[in-house]
């Protein structure tokens, strides 16, 4: 595919930013379109048996208040074509391997197909071969429900009621994610921890109030290598031989979700307690494999279905729609009319949701880990600018922390704001949801209208001197999410895939490789070496005088 920058959609945007994308003023262009919101307003509509409204959930994607006209949008959607999006999702959804720098298909949307049609990587069905989607999904059903119902015991006999899921990346961040974001659908007996980070601390923090003879471990890592989830693992594990004096039960205690068996059985577990996927699911999509088994657990394997229901009506929608109407592919070619015209550098993602407030976290994986890229598909590096630094917070939390410079700073930060029209905690007769949504609007049309010098003296009583630093630039673009309900299980697993397959548009216009992540490589190599010199005499060698000096004070202040 030919670079991005060298497509005649890519110079006609150029052109288009020049004469109407640095002119546009959004608030007049609301003023001069009463039709503005129906023109940019898109709408997915999850069907009623999956979700949390009886007749179905609608959710809306707001684009009207982003720095588009119609011919922006017919521009951005002509590039889409050019860079061969659809032909790039087409490919993705027939298995073939457009992972290209590591031989593999990208095949994550098998593990919510739902529907059951034949999806196909070389030649064989993966759902309903041996040890495929559907097996899979079956061990996860019968597993889950016998440790919810109490069949599956511990060692002693008692029911599991506390689960630690050692995982790290896409082992860890999707399950956190979503056993939070679904809290309301949990099982309120259980206790649930996430044991991730290589700090001590994190281990010793989840195991210093379990139980052995109550506690399920689920050791989650795609390749079962990564350095953090075997070192907390064994730590788990000696805990577990410890505490139960050698009499406990790795088989009833501990499971492995993994690619990898034999490394799972080197570990000691039995094969038959592993939940297996395959190499064609990256780590960051992987909350819909085997990696989400906490999540069965923690809501029951029925919401599961749901998550992964919700998740396939997006992807359907995405393969289907045309561009024009595609959400996912608004939003990423949205995110790239910003990046690579008007110069922005963020993404900010902000749910206006407290179940929702590791979204960011997860998606600053799913975004970064998949666009943080330089190279494109010739091997030569981007003449452009890829992949957006997304962060966020929920709000309104954020407002009252760094949405001072979304407003007044120098930057451009395109902004998305998600909002459920029903609380699951509609408390004090849902005054809270009610000013929960009022900032949620709020918000976005302070970002659009802005304060002019005028309109802040005519307040009154504002010293001349004070009324620059009183002014709102305005015209700072948002999207408006808007779930027509509670935030269920469907809901979220289509929200998940909204921005799957935005970054999907993204790197496919990019000409980027979305699916591989080398960039993590080098520092855990480097990681390696240093551990050893840890314990050998010294300061290391071949090292620069900074790492050097520091790895030399550690030791001596630590003791090493
Ligand atoms: O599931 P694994 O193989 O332990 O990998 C964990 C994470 O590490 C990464 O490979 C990055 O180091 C992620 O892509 C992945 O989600």
């Amino acid at each position: 595919m030919a670079p991005a920058s060298s497509l005649s959609a890519w110079s006609d945007l150029d052109a288009h930013h020049e004469s109407v994308g640095k002119t546009i003023v959004l608030k007049d262009a609301f003023k001069s379109d009463p039709k503005r919101f129906d023109k940019f307003t898109r709408k997915i509509t999850l069907p009623a048996d999956i979700s949390s409204e009886s007749k179905g959930t609608d959710i809306i994607f707001d684009f009207s208040k982003n720095l588009i006209t119609e011919e922006t949008l017919e521009k951005l959607v002509k590039l889409a074509e050019e860079a061969g999006v659809e032909k790039k999702r087409d490919a993705m959804f027939a298995g073939e391997k457009i992972n290209f720098t590591e031989g593999r298909a990208v095949y994550h949307a098998a593990l919510r197909n739902v529907s059951n049609q034949p999806m196909k990587v070389d030649g064989v069905d993966v759902m309903n071969t041996k040890g495929g989607v559907n097996e899979v999904l079956e061990h996860m059903r019968v597993f889950s429900e016998q440790v919810r119902s109490g069949e599956w015991k511990g060692y002693t006999g008692k029911k599991l009621t506390t689960i630690i899921n050692v995982g790290i990346g896409g082992s860890d961040l999707g399950p956190v994610m979503v056993t939070e974001a679904l809290k309301h659908y949990g099982a309120k007996y259980m206790t649930l921890h996430f044991v991730s980070n290589i700090d001590g601390t994190h281990i010793a923090e989840a195991l210093a109030n379990s139980d052995p003879e109550t506690t399920l471990f689920l050791i989650a890592s795609k390749t079962f290598t990564t350095a953090e989830t075997t070192t907390n693992a064994n730590t788990a594990k000696s805990w577990f031989l410890e505490k139960t004096g050698g009499k406990g039960d790795i088989a009833k205690h501990f499971v492995a979700l993994s690619t990898n068996e034999s490394e799972v059985t080197k570990f000691g577990i039995d094969a038959a307690n592993m939940f297996g996927f395959e190499s064609w699911v990256g780590g960051r999509y992987s909350v819909w494999s085997a990696i989400g088994l906490s999540v069965a657990l923690y809501v029951g394997f029925d919401n599961f279905h749901k998550f992964l229901a919700g998740a396939h009506a997006m992807d359907q929608h995405f393969q289907k729609a045309p561009l024009k109407e595609n959400i996912p592919a608004i939003g990423g070619l949205l995110s790239v009319w910003y990046s690579n015209f008007y110069g922005a550098q963020t993404h900010l993602v902000a749910p206006f949701d407290q179940y929702l407030h590791r979204f960011p976290a997860y998606l600053q994986q799913l975004s970064m880990e998949s666009n943080g890229k330089t190279i494109t598909s010739d091997g030569s590096p981007a003449k452009y600018t890829t992949g957006p630094i997304l962060f966020g917070e929920p709000c309104t939390n954020a407002q009252h922390s760094f949405f001072q410079l979304v407003h007044q700073g120098t930057k451009l930060i395109p902004s998305d704001f998600i909002l459920a029209a029903k609380s699951h905690n509609p408390v004090s007769d849902n005054l809270h949801q009610k000013m929960l949504a009022s900032n949620y609007l709020a918000q976005a049309e302070a970002l659009m209208v802005g304060k002019t010098a005028e309109e802040v003296r005519a307040e009154g009583n504002v010293p001349e001197e004070l009324v620059p630093h009183k002014v709102f630039m305005g015209n700072r673009p948002t999207t408006s999410i808007l779930v027509g309900g509670a935030i269920g299980p469907a809901e979220l697993g289509a929200l998940i895939v909204y921005y799957e397959h935005l970054t999907f548009t993204e790197g496919a216009v990019w000409d980027i490789n979305s699916f591989d992540q080398w960039g993590v490589e080098l520092g855990k190599v480097l990681a390696k070496k240093i551990l050893k010199e840890i314990d050998e005499e010294g300061a290391g060698s071949g090292h620069d005088s900074s790492t050097g000096g520091l790895l030399g004070a550690f030791k001596a202040y630590g003791g090493f």
